[in-house]
């Protein structure tokens, strides 16, 4: 007997007008695994998400969630949870008031939503209306929301945006401790010593196609993800001294 992938996305495609923002990206996610999509800004991550979960149409290829498309996932609120943007929050609400909406819609117990305000370590401003929250906070909030439904698979993007030190931490136990327990994680991330840290495998995109993908131990035999990621992707930020004009003026 076969069994589907927790994640199977095959020669995925989606433009915007002229715009190709996914051009082909195949990749697979397994469970007891933590999965890390790399790539630089608009190489296509987030439309990738997306795709998986039903919030774009492909123009061709596959997103699918143990073999199923989302919208034919039965209860998808308990197979897969998913945080894209931690925004979208109702400032006048507190975060018990937004685990409660979300309860009530996928049949979930208050006491589901007071063991995920502790879990994810907001019990203490559980009352408080969102809009005083940091972003770290709303980070926080938004993983409590996906976790509701005891999904086995979690979907993130750029999860540590806004944590300190402490919470990102948090956030790679959380993420190790849910694959451990058997769970299929995916995220993307800009961070590549947490990327390191995390992530089991991972899967390099540029420009809307996957260039790579791995378990990063083997992938990282002769050198660091550092190096590999900026062998294999176009675009550095970070002008080298070559490519710089020194104005003698501003270094007097
Ligand atoms: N709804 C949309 N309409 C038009 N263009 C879009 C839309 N969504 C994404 N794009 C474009 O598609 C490309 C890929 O965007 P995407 O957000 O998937 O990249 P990303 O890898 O997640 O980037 P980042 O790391 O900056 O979040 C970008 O050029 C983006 O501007």
């Amino acid at each position: 007997m076969t069994t589907s992938p927790a994640i199977q996305i095959s020669s995925l495609a989606r433009s915007f007008g002229s715009t190709q923002a996914v051009a082909e990206v195949s990749f697979s996610a397994e469970p007891g695994r933590v999965l890390a999509l790399l790539g630089p800004n608009g190489a296509g991550k987030t439309t990738t998400m997306r795709m998986l979960l039903g919030l774009v149409r492909p123009d061709s290829g596959h997103a699918l969630i143990e073999g199923l498309s989302y919208a034919e996932i039965h209860n998808p609120a308990g197979r897969i949870g998913a945080v894209l943007d931690a925004g979208g929050l109702h400032p006048d609400r507190t975060a018990r008031q937004h685990l409660a909406i979300t309860a009530a819609m996928i049949g979930a117990t208050p006491e589901r939503v007071s063991q995920m305000l502790q879990e994810v370590g907001l019990a203490e401003a559980a009352d408080r209306a969102v809009r005083g929250y940091s972003l770290g906070m709303r980070q926080r909030l938004a993983l409590a929301n996906a976790l509701l439904g005891e999904p086995t698979i979690l979907v993130l993007d750029e999860p540590a945006n806004g944590l300190d030190p402490a919470g990102i931490r948090w956030l790679r136990q959380h993420l190790r401790g849910f694959a451990a327990r058997g769970g299929t994680v995916l995220i993307s991330t800009h961070v590549l010593s947490e990327a390191a840290l995390v992530a089991d495998d991972v899967v390099i995109i540029d420009r809307g196609r996957s260039l790579l993908s791995g378990a990063l131990d083997q992938l990282t035999t002769d050198r660091d993800l550092e190096q590999l990621y900026l062998s294999m992707t176009s675009t550095s930020t970070t002008p080298t001294l070559d490519d710089t004009t020194i104005d003698q003026e501003t270094l007097r």
